[in-house]
């Protein structure tokens, strides 16, 4: 963000100019919310402050009554010019009021813990019942790492300046932020470590397709007959042309129209037709789930590994692999462990995921209310899912939908973003309260909004 701000005020615009449109961007939106009730501004000393004054001066002109809050004056060289332009009154030391507040005490400049009186303002702000607007970050969030440093209200709507930043997407910051819009400044991101990731489209069958063609996705079983069976239910839903369940034993519970073959697992992952695979739900974890997921492997197709799989994998399971077309589906829990197992050090979801892929070379989905996609040195992040998502056997329902779009075209990262919006889509669907059965049976629906 700060490369791109200095490559546009290379280029003759002056940052006095990029607050200007900063500022007037995010007035438009306020002067909306407000519909001319009173609206009180909170300024930090930085540039983020600097928004706030030209917020309020817009403000002031269309005639809204506007309270300034400043605990220190502006120090930043442009903060100080916008201070200079605002008409209205400053106070150090007030209470927010009116129907609307808006936050600018820090965006991401923040360095450190928020505390003494800019702590103070921002607990009376969380105190207070109001239509609350973060402008750029919710002052107490690093925009880098979305930690919080500080009180932290619940906003109603949170306004990215120019760019998104990585901690509008995670956890625990995102939960704050309410909805979130982006302002345009005029500025050419061209960040190739991180995208948001946009609404897929999917392609119908070709119209000389047959079910081979379409994908064949082979659902290994193992030792818990449920999760395979939720992840068949979504994976038949999702594309691809044929879907079969590798099992020894018998599924009298399956569905009358899924295939189970039950021969021994190394015959029948002797189909060459097989185009895609899936191991981990139900697997089980001893010895003869081991072997099986090796396996698996040892196909060198292209193959999503969730749930137990997920806690066998190893280095040396991956000796003579094809990583690039592996996917991986781990929740915080099973990345953790992945972590442990690859000997990576870090501590946050961001910053695991992006090792596990870059010491593996697999493509990482890191799901969970923050989902983060890394593949290909690239990080996607996704608009937040719904929160009646955090139900057993979801995650099941994730990684069959991910085989079976990987089974229709082979390509790990877009199977793994497209299947993060059908999952969603899905779940807006079959909200609220939904099971999981419900979930898997909504792809179906789900899919029409990406065709
Ligand atoms: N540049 C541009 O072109 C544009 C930038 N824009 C806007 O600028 C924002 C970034 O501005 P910024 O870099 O000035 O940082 P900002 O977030 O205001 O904070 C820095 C100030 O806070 C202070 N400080 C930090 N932590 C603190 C703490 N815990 N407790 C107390 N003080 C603390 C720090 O002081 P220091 O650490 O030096 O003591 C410094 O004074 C960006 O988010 C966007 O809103 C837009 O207008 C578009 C054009
Ligand atoms: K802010």
């Amino acid at each position: 963000m700060r490369a791109a701000e200095r490559a546009t005020m290379d280029g003759g615009t002056s940052e006095w100019e990029l607050m200007q449109r900063a500022g007037q961007g995010a007035a438009q939106w306020v002067m909306r919310v407000a519909g001319g009730r009173p609206v009180t501004v909170l300024c930090g000393p930085g540039n983020n402050g600097g928004d706030g004054y030209v917020i309020a001066e817009v403000l002031r002109r269309d005639g809204h009554e506007v309270q300034v809050i400043a605990p220190i004056e502006a120090t930043a060289k442009t903060a100080r010019i916008a201070r200079a332009h605002f008409g209205g009154e400053v106070v150090a030391d007030g209470t927010p009021r009116g129907a609307v507040v808006v936050d600018c005490l820090f965006g991401y400049g923040l360095t450190r813990q928020v505390e003494g009186s800019f702590g103070k303002l921002l607990e009376k702000l969380d105190a207070y019942d109001c239509y609350k607007i973060a402008i750029d970050v919710p002052s107490a969030v690093d925009s880098d790492t979305g930690t919080v440093l500080g009180p932290l209200p619940r906003y109603d709507l949170t306004l990215a300046l120019g760019a998104w930043k990585q901690g509008h997407f995670l956890m625990p910051a995102m939960a704050s932020m309410g909805a979130k819009r982006l302002v345009s400044i005029g500025l050419d991101i061209r960040s190739t470590s991180f995208a948001v990731s946009t609404s897929p489209h999917i392609a119908p069958p070709p119209s000389d397709a047959h079910k081979y063609r379409r994908g064949l996705l082979a659902i290994v079983a193992g030792a818990m007959p449920g999760a395979p069976m939720l992840a068949v239910e979504a994976a038949m839903r999702a594309g691809a042309g044929y879907v079969k369940l590798l099992s020894e034993r018998p599924h009298p519970e399956a569905p009358a129209e899924l295939v189970v073959e039950q021969d021994d697992l190394a015959a029948a992952l002797s189909d060459e037709r097989i185009s895609a695979l899936l191991v981990g739900p139900g697997l089980g974890r001893d010895d003869t789930a081991r072997k099986r997921l090796a396996r698996v492997l040892a196909k060198r197709k292209p193959t999503v590994l969730d749930a137990d799989a997920l806690h066998l994998l190893g280095p040396r399971l991956l000796d003579s692999v094809d990583v690039a077309t592996l996917c991986l589906t781990p929740h915080e829990g099973e990345l953790a462990s992945l972590c442990e197992t690859f000997d990576i050090a870090a501590e946050s979801k961001l910053e695991r995921a992006r090792a596990l892929h870059d010491i593996t070379g697999m493509t990482v989905l890191a799901k969970g209310p923050d989902t983060i996609l890394v593949s290909d040195a690239t990080t996607r992040f996704f608009p937040q899912g719904s929160s009646w998502l955090s139900t057993a056997g979801t995650g099941d329902v994730l990684a069959g939908i991910v085989a079976s779009r990987l089974a229709v075209h082979g390509e790990p990262l877009r199977a793994c973003e497209e299947a993060v919006w059908l999952h969603h889509e899905a779940a807006r669907l079959a909200s609220p309260a939904f099971s999981v059965g419900d979930l898997a049976r909504s792809v179906k629906p789900a899919m029409a909004a990406f065709l």
